[in-house]
């Protein structure tokens, strides 16, 4: 297998957060997922841009920027200052995405949108064309560490068809309830990314338990 995967700062130490950073440097991660939330669009704040671009002068791997908040297409230059590589707005967050979408391909980033549980992967059938990444949440957006949602399974698996049917290459990550039993069923499904914060963090062991995600 072939898939990718982003552990989540939110659960890290973040009074250590650049060992942290450093233990996922050595780590077989791909990416850093990082989630930026408002208070608005999710029911819990966390960090913002000067958090990122602190992360960013330790990361070596790609930020993976999960943007949960209204109106993103106002902070696009400042997630590409910060070192963004991937930065994906929520679908549920955006009035125009074509154009934020654009917008953020114009700045020199991956684009990436995010569909909350209940939003049907069938709603991108029109900009999935111009998608790098769509990020299936298995949990409702805002806090680490909450189960996850069976029917992302059946989400990725009608997504990974609509893009096999088209011949792209977009990436389908998913996000929220991670480990290695859920992991495995997704991956079967067809997903091509596993965000996992608290099953890393949480572990004892967050660099073996990102070899044993990256395994499955
Ligand atoms: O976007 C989010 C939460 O809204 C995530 O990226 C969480 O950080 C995932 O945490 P776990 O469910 O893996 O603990
Ligand atoms: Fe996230």
């Amino acid at each position: 297998m072939n898939h990718k995967i982003s552990p989540s700062l939110l659960s890290a130490d973040f009074l250590n957060l650049q060992k942290d950073i450093e233990m996922l440097n050595a780590s077989e991660a791909d990416w850093l997922h990082c989630d930026v939330m408002d208070g608005v669009f999710v029911p819990n704040i966390s960090f913002g841009f000067p958090v990122l671009e602190q992360v960013n002068k330790v990361a070596k791997k790609p930020l993976d920027v999960h943007l949960m908040i209204v109106q993103p297409d106002k902070f696009i230059q400042q997630v590409k200052d910060a070192g963004g590589y991937m930065m994906t707005v929520h679908y549920e967050a955006c009035t125009h995405l074509h154009r934020t979408v654009g917008a953020i391909h114009e700045a020199g980033m991956k684009a990436g949108v995010s569909l909350n549980p209940h939003t049907p992967v069938e709603f991108l059938t029109d900009i999935l064309d111009d998608l790098d990444l769509v990020l299936i949440m298995s949990v409702n957006p805002g806090f680490g560490g909450q189960k996850f949602i069976p029917n992302a399974i059946n989400k990725v698996a009608r997504l990974r068809k609509m893009i096999d049917e088209r011949g792209l290459n977009t990436l389908i990550e998913v996000d929220g309830g991670v480990n290695l039993h859920t992991g495995k069923q997704l991956l079967d499904a067809g997903a091509d990314v596993l965000v996992a914060g608290s099953f890393v963090f949480s572990s004892g062991h967050p660099s073996k338990t990102i070899t044993e995600l990256k395994k499955l």
